[in-house]
């Protein structure tokens, strides 16, 4: 049986309307693909704590999370991800990638264009429709 895995990521939009997005690096799961960062959460922690100690780690930075965007289940090759995405704001310092490939503020409508990992499409769809 196929492992799930519970996983968070981060909807961070600037004052330009776009929005951080990170691209795996060729050595983590999933490689290549974009997402909206964060990981999974550990035994014990809320999404919300989870957030804020994946983007210390990884981006060396600290989050305040908001109100949750999106909740999806995808069933991958090798594994099911239940992917939760929340809104959040930088409260200290610019996110610095020491783990992923490539980082970028991505304009609304052009994160339709990126490479995004499957999971997060309806989370995508959702900020595109939300466009005002
Ligand atoms: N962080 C994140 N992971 C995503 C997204 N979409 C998506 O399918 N995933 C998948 C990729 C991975 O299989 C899994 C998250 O794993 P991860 O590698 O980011 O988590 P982690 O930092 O806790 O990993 P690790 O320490 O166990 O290596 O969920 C997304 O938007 N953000």
């Amino acid at each position: 049986m196929k492992k799930t895995v519970n996983v968070v990521g981060a909807i961070i939009e600037n004052e330009k309307d776009e929005f951080f997005c990170a691209l795996r690096s060729p050595d983590m799961s999933l490689a290549n693909y974009w997402e909206f960062p964060g990981g999974k959460i550990e035994k014990g922690e809320s999404p919300e704590q989870a957030l804020v100690r994946e983007f210390e780690e990884e981006f060396a930075c600290k989050i305040q999370v908001g109100s949750k965007v999106e909740d999806t289940t995808y069933e991958y090759e090798k594994v099911i991800v239940r992917l939760e995405t929340y809104e959040a704001k930088l409260t200290n310092g610019q996110p610095i990638a020491l783990e992923h490939a490539e980082t970028r503020w991505v304009p609304r409508l052009e994160l339709l264009k990126m490479n995004f990992a499957p999971a997060d499409i309806p989370a995508i769809e959702k900020l595109v429709k939300a466009q005002n």
